[in-house]
């Protein structure tokens, strides 16, 4: 059986990581996303088990005393951690894993599974950035300025990442994304 990989997708809030892993994920459907635990409240029309399993703050530091979580970080005022027995379990089964976290979360992947392809998603600018996640319309104000205020902070980390994808325009993000996926390096 072929090994397994895992790769990391990381990039500020709102630059369009949810975008492309849905594109990606369509025309890919042997690709497998993780799906994260976080304190974070259900977004409208967000599903438990689906887009996150959504746990209180006890639940979740349970998670990190009993070591389930490969890597955990605080973002934004809450918590979200990669459940790690679903991540080891595809691995071995072959399986290309796909993690979507924010900057810390990757940091500690990089030290754990040093072999990860690690992909930076980069937007346009800053401006175009923030336009994105008002543009989403589910945050809350204060949850935009937290977002943003950490934006530059990761966008400043960018070089750590194997490989950096600026999302312009969507096609064209999408396109350098499948072939660095894809092409054998
Ligand atoms: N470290 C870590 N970060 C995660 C995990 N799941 C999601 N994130 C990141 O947490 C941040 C906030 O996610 P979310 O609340 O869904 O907001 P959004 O990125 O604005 O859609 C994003 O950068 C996600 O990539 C996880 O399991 N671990
Ligand atoms: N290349 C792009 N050009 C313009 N808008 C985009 C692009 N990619 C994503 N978006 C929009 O930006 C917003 C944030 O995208 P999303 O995928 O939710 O970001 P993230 O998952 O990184 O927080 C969404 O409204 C999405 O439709």
């Amino acid at each position: 059986m072929e090994a397994g990989k895992l790769i990391i997708f990381t990039g500020p809030s709102g630059v369009g990581k949810g975008t492309l892993l849905r594109k990606l994920l369509t025309q890919h459907p042997e690709l497998v996303l993780s799906t994260s635990v976080t304190t974070r409240p259900p977004r409208p029309g967000e599903i438990n088990g689906i887009d996150y399993y959504f746990v209180n703050v006890e639940k979740f530091q349970q998670m990190v005393a009993d070591d389930e979580l490969l890597e955990w970080a605080e973002f934004a005022g809450n918590y979200y951690g990669t459940p790690r027995l679903q991540v080891e379990d595809l691995i071995s089964q072959g399986k290309w894993v796909i993690l979507e976290i924010e900057l810390e979360g990757a940091r500690q992947i990089r030290r754990t599974f040093p072999q990860a392809l690690q992909f930076f998603i980069l937007p346009p600018s800053l401006r175009e950035l923030e336009q994105r996640i008002r543009h989403r319309g589910t945050e809350s104000e204060e949850a935009i300025a937290k977002r943003l205020r950490r934006a530059q902070e990761e966008i400043n980390a960018a070089n750590e990442f194997d490989i950096q994808i600026v999302n312009d325009d969507l096609e064209k993000a999408f396109a350098n994304l499948e072939a660095a996926l894809f092409v054998p390096c």
